[in-house]
């Protein structure tokens, strides 16, 4: 059970006599319309144009934007970095909301107060090198902290969750809530914010941290590791596949003993450093994608009786 809002954000006159047509400004944000191409917005570099474009700097501009979106009965998504969606050539007939919330509050020593904008790796190395522990495991991972908290992102056995003292959200009517790591379920890769059918989208995500002499040792490692198991030089969106549960397998293990590693449709190729890493080698289209993500699912449920569940997500036109 979520707990009662705090507070509800001022209503901001929205003006969009200029042109239901082209590109306009509602108050301090600025719509762009059919030129913003959705490969240049997600790590994969795969995507066609989309309906509206805009890029939020605080909350006040993302629930101005949420709420004109709402007010158009527009489709809407927001998003980060855009390292963990695949993008449709034919691009998406709706707005995209990009969240560059990026600020960064010390509230007392371990407490962080992060935008979800901010930058998850930025954060990893920082307080890493303040001497705090938590977040450690998060050096070289490209997505934002909304994402993170979203996701529940993890690696070498550390998980968001584990680092939430609480999280800020506005909802789709725009409400702004504070909800404590005790209102949270969260699992592997999975939050309660996946099953909310009202969360606008996470502004803010405060972590505690505990003091630890082997924080900043602990996240070189953790990234030196990563740079010698994963391909993160080219163009990918991490783990495509979730682990699957109770096989004793990784989707890794599985994808390379079906003889996948190297396996290629158009421009999109199975990592041979990492079979979990699908990788845009150049002019990859989402089609050429979801070919080789449904081959690879296809080969591993015939040869081994498991069904990988897709970790990335398919953003239909
Ligand atoms: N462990 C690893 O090594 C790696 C982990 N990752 C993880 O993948 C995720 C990608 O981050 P990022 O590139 O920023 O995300 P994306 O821009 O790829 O967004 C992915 C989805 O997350 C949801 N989302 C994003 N931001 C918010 C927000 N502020 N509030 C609510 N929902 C949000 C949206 O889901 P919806 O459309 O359903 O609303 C969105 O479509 C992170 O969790 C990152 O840590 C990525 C690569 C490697
Ligand atoms: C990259 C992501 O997260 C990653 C995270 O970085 C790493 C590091 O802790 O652990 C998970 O990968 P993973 O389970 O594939 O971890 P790894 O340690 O690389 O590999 C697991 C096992 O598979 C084997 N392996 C790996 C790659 C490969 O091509 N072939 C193979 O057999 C490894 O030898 C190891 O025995 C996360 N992926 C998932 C789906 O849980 C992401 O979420 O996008």
């Amino acid at each position: 059970m979520l707990p009662a809002p705090v507070s509800r954000f001022p209503r901001i006159p929205i003006d969009c006599r200029s042109s239901s047509s082209s590109s306009f400004n509602i108050p301090r944000v600025h719509f762009i319309r059919g030129e913003k191409l959705l490969r240049d917005v997600s790590t994969w570099g795969i995507g066609g144009p989309c309906k509206y474009f805009v890029q939020v700097l605080d909350q006040h501009q993302l629930l101005t934007a949420v709420r004109h979106c709402n007010e158009q009965s527009m489709r809407y998504i927001v998003i980060g970095k855009g390292s963990n969606c695949l993008f449709d050539d034919l691009g998406f007939d709706g707005c995209i909301i990009q969240n560059n919330i990026v600020f960064l509050e010390r509230i007392q020593p371990g407490f962080y107060r992060a935008g979800s904008g901010y930058p998850i790796n930025r954060l990893a190395l920082l307080t890493a090198n303040e001497g705090f522990m938590g977040l450690e495991f998060a050096g070289g991972i490209p997505g934002t902290v909304g994402a993170a908290a979203y996701m529940n992102a993890g690696a070498n056995g550390q998980e968001t969750a584990d680092a939430v003292e609480s999280v800020e959200i506005i909802t789709s009517e725009g409400q702004r809530m504070i909800l404590r790591r005790s209102d949270l379920d969260f699992r592997y890769r999975w939050s309660s914010f996946q099953g909310m059918n009202n969360l606008a989208a996470i502004t803010a995500v405060t972590f505690q941290l505990k003091l630890s002499k082997s924080a900043k040792k602990n996240q070189q490692e953790y990234l030196e590791r990563r740079k010698c198991t994963q391909p993160l030089g080219d163009r990918s969106a991490g783990s495509v596949f979730r682990n699957p549960p109770e096989t004793g397998f990784s989707a890794a293990q599985l994808i390379e003993r079906a003889g996948l590693k190297g396996c290629r449709v158009g421009g999109a190729i199975i990592s041979s450093k990492h079979a979990n890493f699908f990788i845009n080698s150049g002019g990859a289209t989402s089609c050429d994608m979801l070919e080789l993500i449904g081959l690879a699912k296809d080969a591993v449920y015939r040869q081994f009786d498991v069904k990988l569940k897709e970790e990335i997500l398919y953003i239909p036109p």
